[in-house]
């Protein structure tokens, strides 16, 4: 009974792997390390470098460690990239998904948590948005998403094979014990570049796009607290284990705050003025995105504990000073 975390030496995936060891479950990654740190994945669980592509290895390790779940959070992560390399971000994240899942379905491995997006809706016409709304990706990074999402309904009609496809909303803030945080180099992520403005490692921040039709024209984003998001993943995981149909949920909080905003809780919580540039839209970028969460809530009795915009800026700076005073910068 041993969890596969792909993509589990990155931002999201490390937390995971501190949620399963605290759980005293056995746990193997899989990273080929693009943009993860062999040191971020907690020293009790197994570790094999590689690419989620290849299926020889996959087989391998789903049958070494007796994996029974795979979490797969191994990906490409970022919104305007994919709109620069689209084949890129479909090898990755759609055709390196299905060796993930096709190796699943040949070693008989029956449960399976996906990251997905709340970039898969696009521009909601109605928000909060609930998971029947229209799905219309605005970049090639969501519609890479809903290409695996597709594959999973296929394949869970077709083999004895049960899913969750969890679509996050915007990830944000680091374990609160400490342990892990986001610490990908040249980040893109708002409160992540904010918190290393705040600390001087950028000159500046940029405001992309004050435009918008928002009450304060920059983009509003659903952040979520990073460990709220891991117990959902927990919860998910109990609910296929324990024979429960398959589930696509939203993870956010129902509320949204705009980038101006979010600039303020860092200037408000750092206890400083942060230099703010305001520049064009970025392209793929959407005006406005906030979950409904009724689904997660009733389906897996899921309730947030740390929704609270400051908290997570607080223990997103936590991190970054952490890291700077253990000199961890590699
Ligand atoms: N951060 C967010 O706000 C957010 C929101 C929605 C969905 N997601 C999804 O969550 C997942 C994790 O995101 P993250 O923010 O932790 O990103 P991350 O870049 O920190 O983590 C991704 C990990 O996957 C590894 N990886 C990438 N491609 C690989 C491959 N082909 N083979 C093996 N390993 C590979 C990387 O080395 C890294 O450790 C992604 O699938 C992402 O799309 C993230
Ligand atoms: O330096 C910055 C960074 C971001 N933003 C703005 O802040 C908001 C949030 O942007 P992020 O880059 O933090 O997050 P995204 O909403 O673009 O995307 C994130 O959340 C998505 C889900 O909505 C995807 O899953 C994706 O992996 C993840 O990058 C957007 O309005 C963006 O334009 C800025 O103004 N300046």
């Amino acid at each position: 009974m041993t969890v596969l975390v792909t993509g589990g030496a990155g931002y999201i995936g490390s937390h995971m792997v501190w949620e399963l060891v605290d759980r005293d479950e056995p746990v193997v990654v899989l990273d080929r390390l693009s943009t993860g740190f062999r040191w971020a994945v907690a020293p009790e669980a197994a570790f094999v470098e590689g690419d989620i592509g290849d299926e020889a290895l996959l087989d391998d390790v789903i049958a070494r460690f007796g994996v029974d779940a795979i979490i797969h959070f191994a990906g490409s992560v970022v919104v305007p990239d994919s709109v620069a390399d689209p084949l890129g971000y479909y090898l990755n994240n759609t055709v390196k998904s299905r060796a993930v899942i096709a190796a699943a379905v040949r070693n008989g491995v029956r449960h399976f948590v996906f990251s997905s997006t709340s970039a898969v809706y696009g521009d909601p016409p109605t928000i909060p948005v609930g998971e029947d709304a229209p799905l219309k990706p605005l970049s090639p990074y969501g519609t890479s998403k809903l290409m695996t999402e597709l594959m999973l309904a296929d394949v869970a009609a077709a083999h004895d094979f049960r899913y969750a496809a969890l679509r996050y909303f915007n990830v944000a803030g680091a374990d609160p014990k400490g342990r892990t945080g986001q610490s990908t180099r040249g980040a893109t992520h708002l409160i992540k570049v904010a918190v290393e403005t705040a600390l001087g490692d950028r000159p500046e921040i940029q405001v992309f796009g004050t435009d918008y039709d928002t009450p304060d024209g920059t983009g509003v984003r659903d952040y979520i607290h990073v460990a709220d998001l891991i117990d959902a993943h927990v919860r998910a995981l109990d609910h296929l284990r324990a024979g429960n149909p398959s589930l696509i949920a939203n993870c956010g909080y129902e509320r949204g705050f705009s980038v101006l905003e979010v600039l303020k809780a860092v200037e408000r919580v750092a206890g400083l003025s942060l230099p703010v540039r305001i520049a064009p839209r970025r392209p793929g970028d959407s005006p406005k995105v906030v979950a409904r969460s009724e689904r997660v809530r009733q389906v897996l009795g899921w309730a947030p504990r740390w929704d609270d915009l400051d908290t997570i800026v607080g223990h997103a700076l936590a991190w970054e000073r952490s890291r700077r005073r253990r000199n961890d910068l590699r």
